[in-house]
């Protein structure tokens, strides 16, 4: 986790240019020793039973048990003054001025404003926690990687497209709602928070280092099959994020009124390492916030996504379609799933089998039925049979990614 150097940049170089530390094992284990004492100046209350290290840790730095550790230990605290959020941060009372300046649709502005003020800040609170963060060059996420890296490597996975997006919703957030804001206070942020490259890899740290309270309210609304729910808007938590996250966690974060605290929620035996859970993420999510993905059969949360589209060309190379119905059952499906539709499928089969089925039969429709009658026809079981929708993850997990 080597940092580049926290400065004022006084030039307009671009980001990628300036000037950055050269990590040595020497200054990584001050910054390290830096934050301990920091963590224990603010009552962190780090048990002496883990240590961080990054020897036996799965990906860089991570948290390993010296010794046996029971299910329930609290392994440590964060007091809420130590989390690194909009209203903590040394710019709170200019946001609560300017809120209607810095809303957005991803409610990520005003923790990526208060990330760029503070870690360009040589006074600021989280100092010794943000000299710990990683070299930016390290977070290899598919947003850093070349669009025909992407194109190539990620080919079926829903990755690519959902970078695509994020990639586009950056540009427009930095356009229209955090550049016109610097400009305003340009007395309070460093030159180069006006470089998108620089927004970028604060994104990306947001993307792989954040987390979510799902209790917080105060965020935008999503729809969500119809229903409203609250986006909970992200947050830095020092010390939590040093943890690796395995599908098989042995150690969760609470949140409580006063602080956070870590917890084991499974016996962890001396040497091994504590993991933390992101969420329950497939490895599609994983690779697209985390730049990594569990090996199979790791990850139970893993699922693959088939979309619909491919389905009807697979079908017409398989040859139980006929080509030229093809555009027609494309254009019901389309109506019924609408264009990205797709089916989902987990280590314990199709989670959407009457949606497959539906796919199916409109793939296998002979030219004079009509839609209706194609969706009424019910299959005899012996047809049923044909169709085994238990095959598992283990025929469709996708390979090719540069991580595992
Ligand atoms: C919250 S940070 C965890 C701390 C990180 N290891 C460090 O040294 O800063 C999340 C990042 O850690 C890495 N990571 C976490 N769990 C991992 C795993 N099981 N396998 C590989 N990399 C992992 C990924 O690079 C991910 O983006």
């Amino acid at each position: 986790m080597a940092a580049p150097m926290k400065r004022v940049v006084e030039n307009n170089d671009s980001y990628e240019n300036s000037d950055v530390k050269k990590s040595t094992i020497k200054s990584e284990l001050n910054e390290l020793n830096n934050f301990i004492a920091w963590s224990s100046k603010n009552d962190f209350q780090l048990t002496d039973k883990v240590v961080v290290t990054k020897e036996g840790s799965c990906a860089q730095f991570g948290m390993l048990a010296t010794d046996d550790i029971s299910k329930g230990e609290v392994l440590f605290q964060i007091p809420r003054k130590c989390l690194l959020t909009p209203d903590n941060c040394a710019l709170a009372d200019c946001y609560k001025k300017d809120k209607d300046l810095i809303q957005c649709s991803s409610g990520w502005v005003p923790l990526l404003l208060s990330l760029m003020y503070e870690y360009n800040n040589p006074s600021s609170f989280w100092r010794p926690y943000l000299d710990l963060v990683p070299d930016f060059k390290q977070l290899d996420l598919p947003m850093f990687w070349s669009s025909k890296e992407r194109d190539t490597l990620l080919q079926g996975t829903g990755v690519n497209d959902a970078v695509n997006t994020d990639l586009q919703n950056i540009e427009n957030e930095f356009t229209s709602i955090v550049l016109p804001y610097i400009e305003k206070h340009n007395d309070k942020f460093s030159p180069v928070c006006k470089d998108i490259e620089f927004y970028k890899k604060m994104v990306a740290f947001v993307m792989s280092y954040s987390f979510t309270e799902n209790s917080s309210n105060d965020n935008t609304d999503e729809i969500d099959d119809g229903e409203e729910v609250k986006k909970a808007p992200p947050m830095m938590v020092p010390m939590a994020d040093i943890l690796n996250h395995v599908a098989k966690n042995n150690a969760c974060l609470n949140f409580e009124k006063e602080s956070l605290k870590m917890v084991a929620v499974e016996d962890i035996k001396k040497g091994d390492e504590v993991f933390n859970t992101y969420g329950e993420l497939a490895n599609l999510h994983l690779l697209h916030m985390y730049g990594f993905a569990e090996k199979y059969p790791n990850n139970h949360w893993d699922t693959v996504q088939v979309f619909i589209t491919d389905i009807m060309n697979a079908s017409k190379i398989l040859k139980f379609n006929v080509d030229s119905l093809l555009e027609k059952k494309q254009t019901a499906v389309n109506e019924l799933f609408g264009d990205n539709g797709s089916i989902i499928i987990n280590d314990s089969g199709v989670l959407e089998e009457e949606e497959l089925k539906i796919v199916l039969k409109i793939c296998c429709a002979e030219s004079n039925e009509s839609l209706q009658d194609v969706l009424n026809d019910e299959w005899e079981s012996d047809d049923e049979e044909e169709f085994d929708f238990d095959f598992k993850v283990q025929k469709c997990h996708y390979h090719g990614t540069k991580h595992h």
